[in-house]
């Protein structure tokens, strides 16, 4: 990865991610963008050609930083910006199947296009979105899609069917979850989850996602496979 602000992807080597570097599953390095600036100002950004508010940053540093870390193994570069494409779960499983990813952390209004579009002459270059708000730069949404990507790779999570079926994995939305106590502030837990039926289970929790997913994302549905809901599923 490589940002302005190296410190702020700190959270990356702490818990479930800062465990699986540890035990080898996956190596993380951060890079101070500022290494590759020459001036004693260590200028980053650039008035935008145009006019227009803010700062751009300089193709020259960005260039000379993604010479040095795009080189050695193949790699895709993923720069998140707003006018990204949608980062999805299913994005995430590609990326993950990746041996090397590299991360562009922007700031100020962005990087200069012509740094991807030089970079997209020797790598894949994604610019990815992680959702439809304005950030103040990339090192957020690099966190998000990190985690993202890396609780899919083997081992990292304890048991491997949160993975498969978490959210979106089936193209739906996750149901309620529930744990001890039985009743709590007078709410019960659903009779079908204590019943030990574990085919009427795992209806009631399909039923439940199906319910959540037309109610809070029936774009979802919309986009479902046609052979995705079974006549069970088309009855609720
Ligand atoms: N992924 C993602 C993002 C970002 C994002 C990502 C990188 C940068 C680098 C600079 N900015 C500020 C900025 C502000 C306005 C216009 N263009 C850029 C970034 C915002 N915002 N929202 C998302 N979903």
């Amino acid at each position: 990865m490589v940002s302005i602000f190296p410190s702020y992807l700190a959270p990356l080597r702490e818990a479930l991610l800062g465990r699986a570097i540890s035990r080898g599953l996956l190596e993380l390095t951060v890079h101070d963008l500022r290494a590759w600036t020459h001036d004693v100002h260590q200028a980053v950004d650039d008035s935008p050609y145009g006019g227009g508010p803010g700062m751009v940053m300089r193709p020259q540093v960005w260039g000379d930083a993604l010479d040095d870390v795009l080189a050695g193994p193949p790699a895709r570069l993923v720069v998140p910006t707003p006018a990204g494409r949608p980062f999805t779960q299913a994005l995430a499983r590609e990326f993950s199947a990746e041996e090397r990813l590299v991360f562009a952390c922007g700031r100020y209004e962005g990087i200069d296009q012509r740094v991807l579009d030089d970079a997209a002459r020797r790598v894949t270059v994604d610019e990815v979105s992680i959702g439809d708000y304005v950030l103040v730069g990339g090192e957020v949404a690099v966190l998000a899609i990190v985690e993202a990507v890396v609780r899919l790779l083997p081992g990292v999570l304890g048991n491997p069917r949160s993975a498969a079926e978490d959210s979106f994995s089936d193209g739906l939305l996750e149901g309620p979850a529930y744990t001890r106590p039985e009743v709590w502030r007078g709410l019960a837990v659903p009779d079908v989850l204590r019943s030990g039926n574990h085919a009427l289970i795992d209806r009631w929790r399909r039923d439940r996602s199906l319910e959540r997913t037309h109610r809070r994302r029936p774009d979802l549905l919309e986009a479902l496979p046609a052979d995705a809901l079974d006549r069970a599923d088309r009855a609720l």
